[in-house]
């Protein structure tokens, strides 16, 4: 049979058949239409401020490589004027997150960007390999979540950046939709598939690969020979999430499509003001100024629980109710101080001068 012609630029035998839109295509098409459908993505939402300073939530997996690398061409492909950083959180899981680490190392030179890493033993003094000695497996992602989402806008906030990218992909958000209609949680299900979360008191965060498929981004990873590291997280993922993404994946083996179209589905929900009115009001947490939903963040209950031996008292719903009482030699987070208003107003001056956003 003689070669299958690229369906994009007719020159070049097709060597990939993109599992987002079925196309038989070339490498070098392929690269050319995965970056700059990311660009586009980018560019609709008009994401990011020219002048940015900018973390990229660096795990040393597949995903956040990828991106890593993608951020850094669009960057300079498309003169967005962005301060790229790596951002890094060790979170303390010995034969996993110390290997990923040094790949993270090893990208901070590939791809010459200044790396900060911050760990949870730093910021709670618990790593999560003690955690897991403490709480068990079964519970443990809850407190990886909760404490991870913390110490990348703390390790943001330390470098004056308000701005953090993470390699979500369209995988993950459409598990992330399903998983908020399963447990009826109303208020994230609007948010989730936000491309930038924003507030006045919380730095943005943003999902490049909203609409980006897991499986092209392995292909790319793949093909462009990226340096990242495919080990899974060695305590145990969580068993509801699982499930999600196995009904996705099998969805999508059924009909490609499936993804995007969880994705736009999510979009279009209206959540009435009535609900949006009964949702709980942002405010600052009492202990360490991060923000919260309640009077303590979910961080310091957690870390709380871990201090006074119940910790997994402080997973449930009660946990709302924890004791604001804290004696002095019970250890806790420092205050949490959003990157320097100046650099923000800075930054905000710098657009209007460029009067440009990408
Ligand atoms: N330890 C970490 N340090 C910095 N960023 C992280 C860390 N863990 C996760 N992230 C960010 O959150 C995103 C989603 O994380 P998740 O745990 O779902 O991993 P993943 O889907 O396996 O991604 P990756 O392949 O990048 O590890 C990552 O792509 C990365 O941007």
């Amino acid at each position: 049979m003689p070669p299958r012609p690229c369906q994009l630029c007719s020159n070049n035998r097709a060597m990939i058949k993109r599992p987002k839109t079925g196309q038989q295509v070339c490498k070098e098409c392929f690269f050319f239409a995965f970056e700059e459908e990311i660009h586009k993505t980018i560019s609709d939402a008009n994401t990011f401020k020219r002048g940015e300073r900018v973390a990229i939530g660096a795990s040393g997996g597949k995903d956040s490589t990828v991106l890593a690398h993608v951020m850094k061409t669009l960057n300079e492909r498309h003169d967005y004027g962005l301060e790229l950083f790596l951002l890094s959180i060790d979170e303390g899981i010995t034969g996993y997150r110390d290997d990923s680490l040094e790949t993270v190392k090893r990208n901070k030179e590939q791809y010459q960007l200044p790396l900060k890493i911050l760990s949870y033993n730093e910021l709670y003094g618990w790593t999560m390999d003690r955690i897991v000695e403490a709480v068990g497996k079964k519970n443990n992602c809850t407190f990886c979540g909760v404490f991870r989402r913390q110490a990348l806008d703390r390790g943001a906030s330390s470098l004056n950046i308000s701005h953090i990218v993470t390699g979500h992909n369209a995988d993950d958000v459409a598990e992330t939709v399903l998983m908020n209609i399963l447990r009826g949680d109303v208020s994230r299900l609007g948010r989730c598939v936000e491309i930038t979360t924003r507030g006045e008191d919380t730095i943005n965060r943003s999902k490049p690969f909203k609409y980006t498929y897991e499986k092209e981004i392995v292909m790319y990873a793949y093909f462009k020979k990226l340096d990242y590291f495919s080990t899974e997280c060695i305590y145990s993922p969580e068993a509801y999430r699982g499930f999600a993404r196995t009904y996705i994946k099998d969805l999508e083996a059924l009909r490609p499509s499936t993804i995007i179209d969880i994705i736009h589905s999510a979009e279009n929900i209206r959540i009435s003001e009535v609900v949006q009115d009964a949702l709980p009001k942002q405010q600052k947490c009492q202990r360490c100024g991060y923000i919260s939903s309640n009077e303590l963040c979910k961080a310091c209950v957690l870390l709380q629980g871990l201090e006074k031996g119940t910790a997994k008292m402080a997973i449930g719903s009660k946990a709302k109710h924890v004791s604001q009482e804290v004696s002095s030699d019970t250890r806790t987070i420092p205050m949490f101080k959003m990157p320097d208003q100046q650099v923000r107003n800075n930054q905000t001056n710098q657009t209007n001068q460029a009067k440009q956003s990408v």
